[in-house]
């Protein structure tokens, strides 16, 4: 039932444990990365009411300080990067210490880049309570905050030290967390697997309540995401894959104000809906496929379009202008990631911008 996946960074590897009871094994493979048996966990209101407790217990005589921040993207900011840094100086953290990030990808994000930049650097595990943190941003070092400019504009590629992603904690997310979540976990078949999101199809609508499933759905998406930022791990090339859908969501979510308007995995999705609709215009792809997206996002109860989300949006003439923010432009080009049918993602900047309104226009 357990699995693990290797990340081989030479001596910056690590190991990504996927499966169930996994907090009780929390002291067992964190103490042989410690010089002294403590650590300093970072996490959120809401996880930290719920699994903290669970956690500490796992981690048997290793010490276990604690910060609990707010929970939701607002935290994932300057504010917030200030409070995580700061305490950990209060706390007397190390260079030679670990830092723990217990939580979702807010978290993972936040105390991944503060301790990127800590007495320049120390090392951290990430401790993955969503189902997004556990196929996505726990894994592949990227971490950052927001900025009034856009997403994830400030922060640096610090890789964990180890990942302990336990499908049980997921029993106490809500249904729209799990979902957004999903979001990130049908953008690995679109992008690169056109026989995982076959069986994405199938067994999506169970992973919520059969463990084995999700362990299974975790464990292969964490394996298509090391094996791509082993190949690029600065995302000078083909990483840029995983950026599916994005161009477009980190724009909704500027748009929205980084609030519970829309979840990044929500936004996620409508993106992914986004660029194979757009593909599709292009001629890039056929019609069967964006319609197949659609329908899988349908089938998950999940949002799909612009008017899926509550309140007002921009134009997409502004909407267009937030995406030039985007990292992945060059030369003041914007780049998409586009597709020639589910599986088969690329990375294009021939992307008439008439076409990106278009697609904008008709799903708001
Ligand atoms: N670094 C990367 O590669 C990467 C990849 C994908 C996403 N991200 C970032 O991750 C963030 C989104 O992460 P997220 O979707 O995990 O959001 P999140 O961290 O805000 O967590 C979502 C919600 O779930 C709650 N929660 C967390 N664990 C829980 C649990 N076990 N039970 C009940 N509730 C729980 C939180 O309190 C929060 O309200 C965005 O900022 C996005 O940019 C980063
Ligand atoms: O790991 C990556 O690379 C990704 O693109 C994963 C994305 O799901 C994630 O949202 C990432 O934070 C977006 O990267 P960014 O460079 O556009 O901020
Ligand atoms: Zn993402």
């Amino acid at each position: 039932m357990n699995e693990t996946v290797h990340v081989p960074l030479g001596d910056r590897a690590y190991d990504v444990l996927v499966g169930r009871g996994l907090f009780a094994e929390a002291g067992a493979r964190i103490a042989p990365l410690l010089r002294r048996p403590r650590v300093f966990v970072v996490t959120e209101t809401r996880v930290a009411d719920l699994h903290l407790a669970g956690f500490r217990a796992g981690l048997g005589d290793i010490d276990a300080p604690a910060l609990r921040l707010t929970p939701g993207e607002a935290t994932k900011g300057w504010a917030g990067l200030t409070e995580v840094v700061e305490w950990l100086l209060d706390q007397r953290c190390e260079r030679g210490d670990v830092v723990v990030a217990l939580g979702g990808g807010v978290i993972g994000d936040l105390v991944g880049f503060a301790a990127a930049i800590l007495r320049r650097g120390v090392r951290y595990v990430q401790v993955p309570t969503t189902l997004l943190a556990q196929v996505d941003s726990s894994v592949g070092g990227k971490t950052a905050i927001n900025t009034r400019h856009g997403k994830n504009l400030v922060g640096a590629f610090h890789q964990p030290v180890l990942v302990l992603a336990d499908v049980d904690v997921l029993d106490t997310l809500d249904t729209r967390d799990f979902l957004a979540g999903y979001g990130e976990v049908a953008k690995y078949g679109m992008l690169g697997d056109a026989a995982y999101f076959d069986w994405l199809e199938v067994n999506g609508p169970k992973l919520a309540s059969d463990p084995a499933l999700r362990v299974e759905a975790v464990r292969h998406a964490v394996q298509m995401k090391a094996d791509i930022v082993v190949r690029d791990e600065t995302e000078q090339g083909d990483r840029a894959l995983l950026n599916l859908g994005h161009t477009f969501c980190h724009a909704l979510e500027a748009a929205t104000g980084y609030s519970d308007r829309l979840l990044h995995g929500e936004g996620v999705a409508i993106g992914c809906a986004l660029a194979f609709e757009l593909s599709a215009r292009m001629g890039l792809c056929s019609q069967e496929d964006p319609s197949r997206v659609r329908a899988h996002l349908a089938d998950m109860g999940m949002r799909r379009d612009l008017r899926d989300i509550p309140g007002d949006l921009p134009s997409a003439e502004v909407l267009l202008d937030l995406m030039g923010q985007d990292k992945k432009v060059v030369d003041g080009k914007l780049r998409f990631i586009l597709a020639r049918g589910i599986g088969q993602a690329f990375v294009t900047a021939a992307v008439p911008a008439e076409a990106v309104l278009g697609v904008l226009r008709d799903s708001a």
